[in-house]
């Protein structure tokens, strides 16, 4: 069931407390509750998915991430890589988090991701082979909204039918795709093709595939948490229940026994804007937070920006830095919120020559054909608003022998492991109507890709450096420890993402030099073609790139004996008990794909791995 109110609840004690009902959250939240003798309560800090038009519907998603009451509304702190810039950083507030609001790109990543985090963890149960079962676990593929036949553009043997999420390939074709797979044909020794990137092996052009099932967005609420599903007497989710901080006793042995959440209940939006009225909240208000009480477990999910807000909150981090903040230490854990990792992008974009309905600007521009594509998806769920606006991804290596990795080495995965993602859109990035937003959900602080205001038709690659060096973190605000966390994905902090970036940008020109694209490309946008030296390129990514929203890290997996690390393989908080992470915060390093696909591998081998747990 699903709760406005927490005086609605039947109870306030459960067996199992899921704090956070995202992507993750939601997954946990189905699997424990298939056990009948589970009880199970979801803390969801946002509002319901249900009736959210923007959600369901691929093409609004910029839409979707405009809008402030579905976001968390957190930015970054100064970026030293980018020149210094502040920018949106985009975090879900809706049932379902971050995959009500993504751009719906089902990637898993590559064999070697998976293999170094069974390495990392000394557990072969986080490696490829062994994960594989778990994304079919979690997939559905499903037929394209459009049915066209999808021979060759995608391999059968690598997906399941049998899962959850709905996956598909676009069921509306953007007249350009023709044109990058041309690309692939008379440019095949630089950009091969390759039949299916979900594989392993994902280097290469492919078709893109999405989460997205008879042309609407499927999120891991409407997949996960349907009506049916809702209906289980021993599920019940509260919304706009924001979890303040964890509760522990200490045992006869010392250990640290998580067992009660605090949560505030519509008050979210409430800001405790000062270090006093944090310290007057503390000591003086706890009594209007509510509690529930976990018999067996709290599961902690609220995602890499918050899941460490909470744990910090709690008392649970760098006890140094905890105690400067006059919070009670329970745990010292120096890693909580530290080696955060994320994916940097920049945006070179060209003028194109389009006619008709070809790109975004096209559909978007010109009211009757906005009005037309929105009935036709109300009416059939068909045409432009069951896709984005990108139509392939391809994943490169950089040349080993480059000097760029010289005093760096290679910080990719392995041989099978991408430097750099390309995504070929049909639109310039930057979208005026919604402001500094783009149109595949990477918010941005205006000028991305540096077409300003410019009028026309547009193709862009959005070059992306995949296997990043940079490292950030995510701490408290001395002034204000409750209020929004300090988010530093450390953008571009490293010299050899720049570098790499650099080379990307450079690929992604070369790209458009294929035949097939004369007389369709016209000219590159002004900035892109000013930057006509290394020092001016390098100058055009400090002040245009932004983030791929794909930040991981914050409480990460290491191996049962290492001395760093927040969780151990089965993702338990090391030296407590009672409380497990599971979301994207665990995964120790960003692997080479846009992150949903592994948050749902997460979820569902952390959902069996408390399950076993329990018999
Ligand atoms: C704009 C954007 C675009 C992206 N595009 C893609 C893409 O195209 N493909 C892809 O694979 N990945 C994409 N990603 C990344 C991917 O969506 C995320 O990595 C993944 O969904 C994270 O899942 P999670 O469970 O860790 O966190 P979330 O899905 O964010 O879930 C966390 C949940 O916890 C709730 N919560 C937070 N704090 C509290 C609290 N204190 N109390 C109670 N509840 C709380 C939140 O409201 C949220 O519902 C994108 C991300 C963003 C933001």
């Amino acid at each position: 069931k699903i709760y406005n109110s927490v005086s609605d609840l039947p109870g306030l004690k459960y067996d199992f407390i899921i704090i956070g009902g995202g992507t993750a959250g939601s997954v946990v939240a189905n699997r424990l509750t298939e056990n009948a003798n589970f009880s199970v309560l979801v803390l969801e800090g946002g509002v319901t998915n249900q009736g959210v038009v923007d959600s369901e519907a691929p093409f609004l998603v910029g839409e979707m991430l405009a809008q402030p009451i579905w976001s968390w509304n957190y930015s970054t702190t100064p970026q030293v890589g980018l020149n210094g810039r502040t920018i949106p950083y985009q975090r879900a507030r809706i049932l379902g988090g971050c995959s009500a609001h993504n751009g719906m790109f089902y990637t898993r990543g590559s064999s070697d991701d998976f293999d170094r985090y069974a390495e990392l963890t000394n557990d072969p149960g986080w490696s490829w082979d062994r994960v594989l079962p778990y994304f079919f676990k979690n997939e559905r593929w499903t037929e394209p909204a459009d049915h066209h036949d999808t021979r060759g553009q995608y391999n059968p043997a690598v997906h399941s039918t049998s899962g959850v999420t709905s996956v598909s390939l676009a069921g509306h074709r953007w007249p350009v795709a023709g044109r990058v797979i041309q690309t692939t044909k008379e440019l095949p020794n630089e950009f091969p093709f390759n039949l299916d990137y979900n594989s392993g092996s994902p280097l290469g052009v492919g078709w893109l595939q999405f989460t997205i099932g008879g042309g609407e967005r499927s999120t891991a609420a409407t997949s996960y948490l349907t009506s049916q599903v809702q209906q289980r007497p021993n599920l019940h989710i509260l919304l706009d229940a924001r979890v303040v901080r964890l509760v522990a006793n200490t045992t006869d042995d010392g250990q640290v026994a998580f067992h009660r959440v605090e949560f505030s209940h519509n008050q979210s939006r409430t800001n405790l804007c000062s270090r006093f009225r944090f310290h007057l909240i503390r000591l003086f208000l706890s009594a209007s937070l509510s509690t529930a009480t976990a018999n067996k477990e709290i599961v902690l999910s609220a995602g890499t920006a918050n899941t460490p807000h909470i744990l910090l909150n709690s008392g649970v981090g760098n006890k140094t830095e905890l105690e400067e903040l006059g919070i009670p230490v329970l745990l010292n854990l120096p890693s909580v919120g530290l080696n955060v990792s994320d994916h940097s992008a920049a945006i070179p974009s060209w003028i194109v020559n389009a006619t008709g309905t070809e790109t975004i600007q096209d559909v978007q521009g010109n009211i009757t054909v906005f009005n037309e594509a929105f009935a036709e998806w109300n009416a059939t769920k068909t045409g432009p608003f069951t896709v984005i606006g990108v139509t392939h991804v391809g994943w490169f290596r950089l040349n080993l022998a480059s000097a760029i990795f010289s005093g760096f080495g290679d910080p990719s995965a392995g041989p099978s492991t991408p430097h750099i993602e390309m995504k070929f859109t049909v639109s310039r990035w930057f979208r005026p109507k919604v402001g500094h937003f783009t149109i595949v959900g990477i918010p941005q602080d205006g000028g991305f890709g540096s077409t300003g205001s410019q009028p026309g038709n547009f193709f862009s690659i959005n070059v992306a450096v995949v296997s990043p060096m940079s490292r950030g973190s995510i701490k408290l605000n001395a002034s204000d420890p409750s209020g929004p966390p300090l988010i530093d994905p450390g953008l571009l902090r490293s010299d050899f993402d720049v570098l790499a970036m650099r080379e990307g940008i450079k690929m992604a020109k070369k790209f458009v030099t294929a035949p097939v694209w004369k007389g369709y490309i016209l000219e590159e946008t002004p900035a892109l073609a000013n930057a006509t030296t290394d020092a001016a390129l390098e100058a055009f990514i400090r002040n245009t790139a932004g983030t791929s929203s794909h930040l991981v890290g914050s409480a990460g997996m290491s191996a049962r004996d290492a001395d760093y690390g927040v969780v151990d393989p089965d993702l338990r908080l090391k030296g407590a008990s009672g409380l497990r992470i599971v979301d994207a915060s665990v995964l120790p390093i960003v692997p080479s794909a846009h992150t949903q696909a592994a948050v749902y591998v997460v979820a569902e081998r952390g959902a069996d791995l408390i399950k076993a747990a329990w018999v």
